[in-house]
């Protein structure tokens, strides 16, 4: 388990001091997969830099498995620091190296022998699905495939703890789907610990199952993905989901927001609501989308019948998570 304990980073810069970190506090479970969001300098890429040891944090501190880093002499923060992976959207590959050379550079350096080291390089090529450009350069690799070696080299150390900032930055579609599902079949099949840092909240749907939004340095919200769907107030709920476009509700008895999470309830909650309550429900905004597997989808629904109520209220037992009623009979807004 990672524990950040009260993080707090500033930096001096020319317009002044910057508060990059504010008092951060979270765990991360061993085997999780974390997404930090938040806007352009909200402090996402310090907090991936804090808990990759690269640097230190001005107060609070960092734990990993309960062993705290701020403790560490160099040489054991060194050691420390090798368990860890690290890869963002700006790593570099050596041009004169090819695939193979390229990720197994960091067994070179700590001195493992050949044998073993053809056989990680050769297990990580599988895993990035590039065992046929093992010969490859880098120049003749799409930007997406260069990304993917990076990661593999961040992976070969055999690191319990791999922290990937901005994976996807300027990757087209398929590009950014082949290094997600790199960074998922790491998670899977290695059983690495997943902290993305990143603006988009797709790569959150796609891979994580947790998620911190930070702002202006602060932790704001924190929590699993599903759990937070209950929330109304919350920010990453807003942006995690599809938006509900404004629709009138007049000439509704109810209007309500509704989360349904999985193929059965997504598919057939809202008809069986209307054929059992003899109700007219009707989707007046909203969509479906993902998370990892799962389908969500946030309706703004409208219903016309005298047992709208008792429909929400089913829609509800059923797992739906009904966040508002937002208008009582024919359009007037409920108390
Ligand atoms: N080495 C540094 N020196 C000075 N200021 C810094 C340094 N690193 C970060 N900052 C400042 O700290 C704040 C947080 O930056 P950080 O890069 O962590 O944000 P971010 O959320 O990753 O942003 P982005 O999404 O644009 O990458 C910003 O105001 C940034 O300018």
């Amino acid at each position: 388990m990672i524990t950040i304990e009260n993080v707090s980073k500033s930096f001096w810069s020319r317009t002044g001091n910057v508060v990059a970190l504010d008092g951060v506090s979270l765990e991360v479970n061993a085997g999780a997969a974390l997404g930090v969001v938040g806007p352009t300098g909200s402090g996402k890429s310090t907090l991936a830099r804090v808990v990759s040891l690269q640097e230190r944090p001005d107060t609070g501190a960092i734990r990993l498995d309960g062993l705290n880093t701020a403790a560490l002499d160099t040489r054991s923060l060194r050691a420390t620091r090798r368990q860890i992976g690290f890869v963002t959207g700006e790593t570099q590959l050596f041009k004169q190296r090819t695939t193979a050379g390229n990720i197994a550079l960091p067994l070179e350096q700590s001195g493992v022998d050949g044998p073993q080291r053809r056989a990680r390089v050769g297990r990580l090529l599988d895993l990035i699905g590039l065992t046929d450009k093992a010969a490859a350069y880098p120049d003749d690799l799409t930007a997406g495939q260069r990304r993917r070696v990076a990661v593999a080299r961040a992976l070969v150390g055999e690191p319990g703890l791999l922290l990937a900032d901005d994976p996807t930055a300027n990757l087209d579609t398929d590009g950014a789907a082949g290094v997600l599902a790199v960074l998922d079949r790491a998670r899977a099949e290695l059983g690495v610990t997943l902290l993305v840092a990143t603006q988009d909240t797709a790569v959150v749907r796609r891979i994580c199952d947790d998620i911190a939004l930070l702002d202006s340095g602060k932790l704001l919200e924190h929590g699993n993905l599903f759990d937070l769907l209950h929330d109304p107030e919350s920010r990453v709920v807003q942006e995690l989901l599809p938006v509900i476009d404004e629709t009138g509700s007049v000439g509704h008895d109810r209007t309500a927001d509704i989360v349904l999470i999985g193929f059965a309830a997504v598919g057939a909650l809202l008809p069986e609501a209307a054929s059992r309550f003899g109700v007219q429900v009707s989707v007046l905004g909203g969509g479906l989308t993902r998370l990892g597997e799962t389908p969500v989808a946030r309706f703004r629904i409208g219903l016309r019948g005298e047992r709208s109520d008792g429909a929400l209220g089913w829609i509800g037992e059923r797992g739906g998570i009904v966040h508002q009623q937002l208008a009582g009979p024919r359009g007037v807004v409920a108390a």
